[in-house]
């Protein structure tokens, strides 16, 4: 579905953000990109839709590599990819439905765009997807009313608005609770599992990501130095990827001691 070859992205200032990254991505496959600062995770994610121009490699979706393509082209095959920011990026004084329906902005023409005026199977379906990710009763409400959590469910309704082949995802549980943490993540993976819908999910939660993604891929300077199943994450993998002990979520210089660290069990972090 998604099959990146020797992605490499050195920014102006010299910095190297990644270095001949290559991954193959089935459908319906769910992949946690982890990482430390600076890592090179949010640029992978960029690269992929060319929000970053990569320095050079390939990016194919289908058959089609979109690192080839003219900007015209390009655009219209960003329809393609769905993407879930940390912030959710959504139009604070627009209305729920309104936020969900401008995921079609990308199939509009550009009068129907600017008089915001749609199709009415597409009011249908955004009133579907509001209903799946359990907002229907809040349609008719401000963006800025709701609570962080159900601003995330309004990201992930526009982004599948769009019916995507893939779903970019930065970061989407950054700016909440544990809890609501956890119900995010949930409803990706179901929304995802039940459309065979592949996704990409920078996640700086390590037990998190290992609860959640069927494959982890774990960068470290802008290389890939784990890719495969979550309890492949040993002590040892964690600390190639994050240097030793970084990747503890509960860790503190300031009261380090010697007793083992323990990455909660699926079910713990489930609870
Ligand atoms: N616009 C930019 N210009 C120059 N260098 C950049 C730019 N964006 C990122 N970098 C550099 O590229 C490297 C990778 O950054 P990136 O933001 O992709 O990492 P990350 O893993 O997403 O980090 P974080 O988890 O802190 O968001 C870093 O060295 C960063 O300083």
């Amino acid at each position: 579905m998604l099959k990146l070859n020797g992605l490499s992205k050195t920014y102006k200032t010299g910095d190297t953000a990644l270095s001949d990254v290559s991954l193959d991505v089935q459908k319906g496959q769910l992949i946690g990109l982890i990482g430390p600062s600076g890592a090179g995770k949010s640029t992978l994610i960029r690269c992929i839709n060319r929000l970053v121009e990569p320095s050079s490699g390939e990016v194919w979706l289908g058959d089609v590599d979109l690192v080839k393509l003219s900007r015209s082209e390009l655009r219209h095959q960003r329809r393609r990819i769905g993407m879930i920011f940390q912030e959710y990026a959504l139009v604070e004084r627009l209305t729920v439905m309104e936020n969900v329906l401008s995921g079609r902005l990308g199939y509009v023409s550009f009068w129907r765009s600017w008089l915001r005026r749609y199709e009415p199977r597409d009011i249908q379906r955004a009133y579907e997807l509001l209903d799946r990710v359990g907002l229907l009763q809040h349609a008719d409400k401000r963006a800025d009313a709701l609570s962080g959590g159900q601003r995330q469910r309004v990201g992930i309704a526009r982004a599948l608005m769009q019916d995507p082949d893939l779903l970019l995802v930065d970061e989407p549980t950054a700016s909440l609770d544990p809890k609501t943490s956890r119900q995010i993540m949930r409803l990706l993976t179901e929304i995802c599992a039940e459309r065979d819908l592949p996704a990409i999910v920078n996640i700086h939660d390590v037990p998190l990501a290992q609860a959640f993604m069927q494959r982890i891929v774990g960068l470290r300077a802008g290389r890939v130095v784990f890719d495969g199943a979550p309890d492949g994450l040993s002590e040892a993998v964690l600390t190639e990827i994050y240097g030793a002990e970084d990747w503890n979520p509960v860790g503190n210089d300031d009261d380090a001691d010697d007793t083992p660290v323990v990455v909660p069990k699926v079910a713990e972090v489930l609870a």
